[in-house]
Parts: structure tokens; sequence; C-alpha cells
């Protein structure tokens, strides 16, 4: 699959010219897509649902979900919540089990808060992981990063505190500081609490400019959690590969370029690989489904490289 989208990112397909090798061509040191397998594949402009990608305007009864999802979300996710959150979440007392374990639980969940996708998330992790192998074929940390991005969805199994959607899924945002328009359903930030001090209502808030995306506290889910999971547990996966796992979710930063002004060096060259993942994850969500056993054995041997066989959860 090959996906040509968002013209205007610098990661576009005009700077391929290796046709029919598989080599990653480099432009400007930064790797761009293998487009050997000339598929041609073009990132559909409609979802499985009719509609356009990431369309939070539409009238739907699905999209009557995702906004009282989001309305939920936005009450509830507080600075407080979140240092809570962290707290329990940083025991790591939950579960001791493989990652494979962990891809496999996630059969049972389905994420309320996608206006794209109803599939079982096993689908989706193997979905975009297998289109951004097929582009880049030599990555293979990008592979297994796309693999396991949504693991922490399992907070919403009861083993794991059953948390309800809001606390585990959509997009993420950065708490004690104001909530910045780009937020989808950004409305609905008038009743949450935050909203009322004002230490966390200016552009600023508590941080400083530059301060670094790993001194901002982001809203509580599944991204957080399992960046905090994969470091724990002593993964040896590249920090652009803890960066897309920890901030794939934050849209308002990699799409809309809010909050940039608390990025630090650091952070922008690990944006660069988030935006290559982000059409993936995004693009690849589709109704064919993969063979989960065909391509298991590529996928343990991933993770063998790069995490311990049982991890704490
Ligand atoms: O609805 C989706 C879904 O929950 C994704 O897993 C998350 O990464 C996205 O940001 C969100 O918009
Ligand atoms: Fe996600
Ligand atoms: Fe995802």
């Amino acid at each position: 699959m090959t996906i040509l989208v968002d013209s205007g990112s610098q990661f576009e397909d005009k700077n391929v010219h290796s046709e029919d090798t598989n080599e990653l061509v480099l432009d400007g040191g930064f790797p761009v897509p293998n487009h050997a397998s000339q598929n041609g594949f073009l990132a559909p402009e409609i979802n499985s649902f009719g509609h356009s990608f990431r369309n939070y305007d539409e009238e739907s009864e699905r999209q009557k979900g995702v906004d009282e999802f989001y309305r939920l979300q936005h009450i509830n996710q507080t600075y407080d919540f979140v240092n809570k959150m962290r707290e329990e979440y940083k025991k790591f007392n939950k579960a001791e089990m493989s990652i494979w374990e962990c891809c496999e639980l996630l059969n049972e969940v389905v994420d309320e808060s996608d206006p794209d996708l109803d599939e079982p998330q096993i689908q989706h992790l193997l979905q975009s992981a297998e289109a951004i192998r097929k582009d880049y074929p030599n990555e293979d940390w990008l592979h297994l990063t796309a693999l396991i991005h949504d693991l922490g969805k399992i907070l919403l199994l009861p083993k794991f505190g059953a948390l309800p959607q809001w606390a585990v899924v959509g997009d993420t945002f950065p708490l004690g500081c104001a909530f910045d328009e780009s937020n989808v359903l950004h409305k609905y930030f008038k009743d949450n609490l935050d909203t009322k001090c004002p230490a966390y209502s200016t552009k600023n808030g508590i941080y400083t400019e530059g301060c670094g995306l790993d001194n901002v506290t982001m809203s509580w889910g599944h991204d957080d959690y399992m960046y905090w999971v994969a470091k724990e547990n002593g993964t040896t996966l590249p920090p652009a590969g803890l960066f897309i796992i920890r901030y794939h979710s934050f849209y308002p930063l990699h799409r809309e370029g809010a909050y940039t002004h608390l990025m630090n060096e650091e952070d922008r060259e690990n944006l660069k690989w988030l935006h290559v993942f982000n059409k993936y994850d995004l693009y690849s969500k589709s109704k064919v489904l993969i063979d989960v056993e065909e391509v298991k054995p590529y996928y343990l041997s991933l993770i063998e490289k790069y995490f311990p066989a049982k991890l704490r959860w």
C-alpha cells in the first residue's frame, strides 16, 4: 500500500526516485517511502461508512455516539484526574503478559470515539502495521510500533480497571494550559473544571515555552499508558517509536500545528516520524481484514527483538 496524501507535507511522493529497488530513498537525511511495489494505492477519500475521514460534523447515528463521547471526554479529563490515573497505572500491578497476548485481548475492544472504524482493534493494529511495512520495509521498529500503538486500549477491559471510553480513547490534548480551538468539538470544554482555574487558562499555562512534551501532562488514555508500559519494561524501540506511541492521538499538534510552542528540538525531530506514521494509522482503516495467523510469525520475531517475553502491565 502506498499512501499519497497531505500534499504540503515534506514526506511527499515527489521525493522518491527509486522505482524498482527495495531501498529507502533518503531525502535530506530522512527516509521517504519505498514505492517499489507500484501497487499505486492512494489513500481512500472516504471511510467504510461512506464519509470523509475524521469528519466530526456528520449527521449520523454513529456520529451521535462520537459526539457524546467527546462531550464526556472534554468535561472529565482534568489535570487532577490525569495525575490520579498516572499514579494508579504506574504501579504496573494489573497483569503479566506478552505483547502478543495483549494484541489478542484487543479482539474484545471496540473504540466508540472513532468515526472511521468499527472492526475489532486487532484488525486495526495489523492493518496499519502491514501498510507501513510495505512502504518502509527496512524500518522494522516502525512495523512493531504500528502493531502496538493502540494496545493501551486494554484499559477498557475489566482486568485493567474497566475505564470508561472517555478515559481511554479519542484525541488527546495537554492539561494545565488553555484548550486550543483546534481540538475537535472544542465547545464541550466549557464545562471542564480546569477552565475555572486561571493558572491553567493561558496559552502556556503552567509550562514554559519550549519546555518539551515530556514535561507536559497530556490527557489520560491509551497513548500515555502504553508509553509508560513500554518504557517500564525496558523496550529497545528507538525514541521515535516511543514518541509515536505517546502522541499519536495528539491531532491538535500533529495535524493542526497547535501547541508547537511547547515542543523542544528532540520533539521536532520525532514529529517527522509521527507524521509518517499517522497516514497509515488513519487511512489503512478498512473492511479488508488481515489473516492474523499468516502474519503472526513476523510480528512475534519483532516482539522478541524489542521486548522482554513477559511485561508488567
Ligand atoms: O478515535 C480515534 C481512536 O481512538 C484512535 O486510537 C486515537 O489514536 C485517535 O486519536 C482517535 O481520534
Ligand atoms: Fe490510538
Ligand atoms: Fe490507531
